[in-house]
């Protein structure tokens, strides 16, 4: 199954399907994710907050695949947005994944209420682990508006990507009108609204039409405007289909159905970025 490459802007590229593995715990996820590597995933995204970098770094390292034919993302975790607490946590993940770079680092959350709401500085600490190589890119998840642009001005270093909450009932669209703004690729967390899509008759009824199911139908939604997704599934059968998406084909009425389904912020499943204070 081939996944398309989008290019980021640093130069370099990401494959536009990956697996979520958010809830796979790091004694599951060698058997987890070595099945999704057998499918054709090479793009693999995890957190210091998932405590499971050590299983998904076991999966990489204990494929055939040679390490660079993947792409590893990992994230701060909320408690070490200090300098020196971002080093050490990014020390950590290296350690735990058992790799000497993750091809990209991004802030978790901003934390707009906590550290001064300084979380420039904490992309300083980014922009530093970018230039010593062992973070290949940078980027940030789950930032609005206002906070990439504060990023953007007082640094001048664009985030290549910003991982954000998006799906049919949560488009999401200021903030994906502000990354492309400023040419930041739009990651979609929650892309397939953590299963809900199968339970919605707008879109199973274009799922039976064209012979998909309801996942592929969204997620292929995603991948015709440009953002990257990483669905988890620990089911085989469902990592397969989930790669399927990029084989299928929508029609505008059908991409028309699926954001007639925005509920705008009451859509949102998880928490409010510009309110969200959590620790861990
Ligand atoms: N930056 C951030 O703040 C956040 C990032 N993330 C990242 O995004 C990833 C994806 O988001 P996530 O919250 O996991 O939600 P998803 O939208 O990916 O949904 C995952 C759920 O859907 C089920 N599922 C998977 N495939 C199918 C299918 N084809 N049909 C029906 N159900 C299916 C899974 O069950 P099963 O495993 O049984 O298949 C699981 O329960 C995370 O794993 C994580 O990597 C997530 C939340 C926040
Ligand atoms: O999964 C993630 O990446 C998250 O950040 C979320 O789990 C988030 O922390 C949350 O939903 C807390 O309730």
């Amino acid at each position: 199954m081939s996944v398309p490459l989008l290019q980021m802007n640093d130069g370099r590229t990401i494959p536009q399907i990956g697996l979520g593995t958010f809830g796979i715990s790091t004694e599951a996820a060698p058997e987890v994710i070595g099945a999704a590597i057998e499918a054709g995933y090479r793009h693999l995204d995890t957190a210091q907050m998932y405590g499971n970098e050590a299983g998904v770094g076991a999966a990489v390292t204990g494929s055939d695949v040679p390490r660079d034919e993947f792409f590893v993302t990992t994230k701060l975790h909320n408690p070490h947005h200090r300098r020196d607490d971002a080093l050490r946590a990014f020390d950590t993940s290296l350690k735990d994944l058992g790799l000497d770079y993750v091809d990209l680092f991004l802030i978790h959350w901003p934390l707009p209420t906590l550290y001064d709401g300084d979380f420039v500085s904490t992309w300083r600490t980014l922009i530093e682990l970018a230039d010593d190589g062992r973070a290949r890119s940078i980027g940030v998840s789950n930032f609005e508006p206002d906070h990439l642009d504060r990023l953007v001005a007082e640094t001048g270093v664009v985030p290549v990507v910003n991982q954000v909450e998006l799906n049919p009932w949560f488009a999401n669209r200021q903030v994906e009108q502000a990354n492309a703004r400023h040419q930041v690729l739009t990651e979609a967390w929650a892309p397939i609204a953590r299963g809900k899509v199968s339970e919605a008759a707008e879109i199973t009824a274009i799922a039976e039409r064209i012979g998909a199911t309801p996942a592929q139908v969204v997620l292929r939604w995603h991948l015709d405007q440009g953002r990257i997704v990483f669905p988890k599934s620990a089911d085989p059968q469902r990592q397969q289909q989930n790669l399927g998406a990029a084989s299928i084909t929508l029609t505008d009425a059908d991409r028309a159905a699926l954001d007639a389904l925005d509920q705008g912020p009451a859509g949102r499943q998880g928490p409010d970025p510009a309110t969200f204070d959590w620790l861990g």
